[in-house]
């Protein structure tokens, strides 16, 4: 079957706070989207990478691909105002018939190979793999009363990409008008009453947000190269 995966890094990423967007700063001595499109390729290289970025971006992440000899294959596709529209124009550029796609965060560039792989398995058996983790901490409930409750957490897990889906389900599900609930892929298709399967992901698979998430993945590259 056609496969493909949407790497979405339209965001602005203003939590980081830094001078340039987060998707393109330095990790290990090149950019965290660099990561990303490589361990996607070195999964599979018949992947058709999409990669959705600020329309004002293009250059700039050209001008980044000639300076670091960047020369895996790709498809740059302009973003949208939301995670959601980026997704969107991203799989509205699939013209396949049918086939499975990966959605992931730009911004993750930590996924383990066997995640994505059993993401693409998953989704081919039953329609969909959605990455996720448990918890390893206790959780508690907030009340608008200002009191809080214990929570189960063995109910509860953590959600990352890849979320990977059928295609034809997937454009379907994003053929709504967007919604507050929708934060991630798998909200969207389960608001078709599609009941998401989901997958074991890996801890270190952390969606790069702030300045110490940048530390952590320095770390992890610096113990991933011993
Ligand atoms: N309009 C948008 C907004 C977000 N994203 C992408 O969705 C992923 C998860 O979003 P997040 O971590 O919130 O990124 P930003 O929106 O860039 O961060 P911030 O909220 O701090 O501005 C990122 O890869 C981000 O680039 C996107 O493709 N298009
Ligand atoms: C899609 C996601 O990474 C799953 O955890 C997350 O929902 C993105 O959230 P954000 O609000 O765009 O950071």
């Amino acid at each position: 079957m056609n496969k493909a995966a949407i790497l979405v890094a339209g965001g602005k990423g203003t939590r980081m706070g830094a001078p340039i967007s987060k998707q393109y700063l330095p990790i290990g001595g090149k950019p965290v989207l660099m990561h990303t499109l490589q361990i996607f390729y070195e999964v599979d290289p018949s992947i058709h990478l999409i990669l959705v970025l600020p329309a004002s971006d293009f250059s700039y992440w050209k001008e980044l691909c000639q300076e670091y000899g960047f020369n895996i294959p790709h498809q740059l596709v302009e973003g949208g105002n939301s995670r959601f529209q980026s997704v969107r124009n991203g799989l509205d550029s699939i013209t396949w018939a049918e086939g499975l796609v990966a959605i992931h965060d730009g911004v993750r560039p930590f996924v383990a190979k066997e995640v994505i792989s059993n993401s693409f398995l998953e989704a081919e058996k039953s329609g969909s793999g959605i990455a996720v983790i448990a918890l390893k901490d206790s959780i508690r409930k907030l009340g608008d009363d200002g009191k809080s409750c214990y929570q189960e957490r063995q109910y509860f897990r953590l959600v990352q990409t890849p979320q990977t889906f059928l295609l034809s389900k997937i454009k379907k599900a994003f053929q709504v008008t967007e919604i507050q609930q929708f934060t991630d892929d798998a909200t969207v298709y389960e608001h078709q009453g599609w009941q998401v399967s989901l997958i074991a992901g890996n801890p270190e698979n952390i969606k790069i947000t702030t300045p110490e998430d940048l530390q952590y993945g320095e770390f992890l590259l610096s113990q991933s190269k011993k």
